[in-house]
C-alpha cells in the first residue's frame, strides 16, 4: 500500500481503480477555457472555437505516481454565471479562468469565486479552487496585473497562476494537476463528498440578493436538505470524449483529433 500525503491510501497500488475527479472550468466568453482544456489534453493550441459547445472530456492522467480519471467540464455561460447547478453540485475542483488582458473576464472571475464562496457555505461543502490568468503571452497589453491576481485568489484562499494557452503545455499540465492535488486533499478529508444531482430546485431564501449584486443571474443552489438526490446524470448538452493520456496522445495523435469536434487544432 502506498502513501500519499502522509496517509495509507487503500487502493492506491497498480491494480487500483484510479481516483475519479470532476474539474469544471469557469470564466467569462473569451477568456480561454477551452484553448486551455484542449492544450491540456492534447498539448496543442486552438485558435478556432464553437462558443456554444460545452463539453465534459474525460482523460487517464498520473498524478503523483497515482492513476487519475479526470473529467473536465468546459463549460459556456455566457457572460455572467448561469444555470450553474449542473457543474456545482458535479465538481471537485474549479479552474476559475480569467484574461491577463481583460478587466472584464477579471471581475467576472472575481463573480465566480464568490458563486463558488456561497455555494460552500450554503451546502458545507469545500470545493477548491484554482484562479488562473491566461493569455501570459499577451502581458503587453495587460489590464490585469499580477498583483491583483494574487489579492483575488488571497481573498478566497485560493492557488493563483499565469498561464498561457499557446505556449507551455507543462505551465498548463501543471495547473491542471494541481487542481487534481487540491481535489484529492478535499476528498481524503472527506471520503463520502461525491458527485451528486440534486434534482429539486428550490432557490435559497438570501440567494436574489446577493445575484443580484454580483450579477448572477437564473443560479440556482440547490443544497444537501432538500430531500431527492440522484447520480449525476449525462450533462446536459455535453459530449462526453474519452481521450488518451498525454504520453499516449504524443504517440496517436490523429485518432485524438478526430474526437475533438468543434475546434480547429494546429
Ligand atoms: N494569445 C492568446 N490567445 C488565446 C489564449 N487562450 C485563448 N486564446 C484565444 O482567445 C479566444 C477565446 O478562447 P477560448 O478558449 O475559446 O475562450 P473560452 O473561455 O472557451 O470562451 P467561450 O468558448 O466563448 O466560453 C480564441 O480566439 C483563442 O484562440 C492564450 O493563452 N493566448
Amino acid at each position: 500500500m502506498s502513501s500519499v500525503f502522509g496517509k495509507p491510501r487503500a487502493g492506491s497500488g497498480p491494480q487500483s481503480t484510479p481516483l475519479e475527479v470532476n474539474l469544471a472550468i469557469l470564466g467569462r466568453r473569451g477568456a480561454g477555457k477551452s484553448a486551455l482544456t484542449v492544450k491540456f489534453l492534447t498539448k496543442r493550441f486552438i485558435s478556432e472555437y464553437d462558443p456554444n459547445l460545452e463539453d465534459t472530456y474525460s482523460s487517464e492522467e498520473t498524478v503523483d505516481h497515482q492513476p487519475v480519471h479526470l473529467r473536465v467540464m468546459d463549460t459556456a455561460d455566457l457572460d455572467t454565471p448561469r444555470n450553474c447547478e449542473r457543474y456545482l453540485n458535479w465538481a471537485h475542483a474549479f479552474l476559475v479562468v480569467y484574461s491577463v488582458d481583460s478587466r472584464q473576464s477579471f471581475d467576472s472571475s472575481s463573480s465566480y469565486l464568490e458563486l463558488l464562496a456561497l455555494h460552500a457555505k450554503e451546502t458545507q461543502r469545500s470545493v477548491p479552487a484554482l484562479l488562473l490568468g491566461n493569455k501570459l503571452d499577451m502581458a503587453q497589453y495587460r489590464q490585469v496585473t499580477k498583483a491583483e491576481g494574487v489579492a483575488l485568489a488571497g481573498r478566497f484562499g485560493c492557488l493563483f497562476f499565469e498561464v498561457s494557452a499557446c505556449l507551455d503545455f507543462e505551465h498548463v499540465q501543471h495547473v491542471f494537476h494541481e487542481a487534481v492535488r487540491e481535489a484529492r486533499r478535499e476528498l481524503e478529508k472527506s471520503p463520502l463528498t461525491r458527485p451528486l444531482f440534486i434534482s429539486e430546485e428550490r432557490a435559497l431564501p438570501h440567494q436574489a440578493p446577493l445575484t443580484a449584486r454580483h450579477g448572477l443571474a437564473s443560479c440556482t443552489f440547490n443544497t444537501l436538505s432538500t430531500v431527492s438526490l440522484k447520480e449525476m446524470p449525462t450533462v446536459a448538452q455535453a459530449k462526453l470524449v474519452t481521450v488518451k493520456s498525454s504520453l499516449a496522445q504524443s504517440k496517436r495523435k490523429a485518432p485524438t483529433l478526430t474526437l475533438l469536434k468543434g475546434f480547429k487544432i494546429f
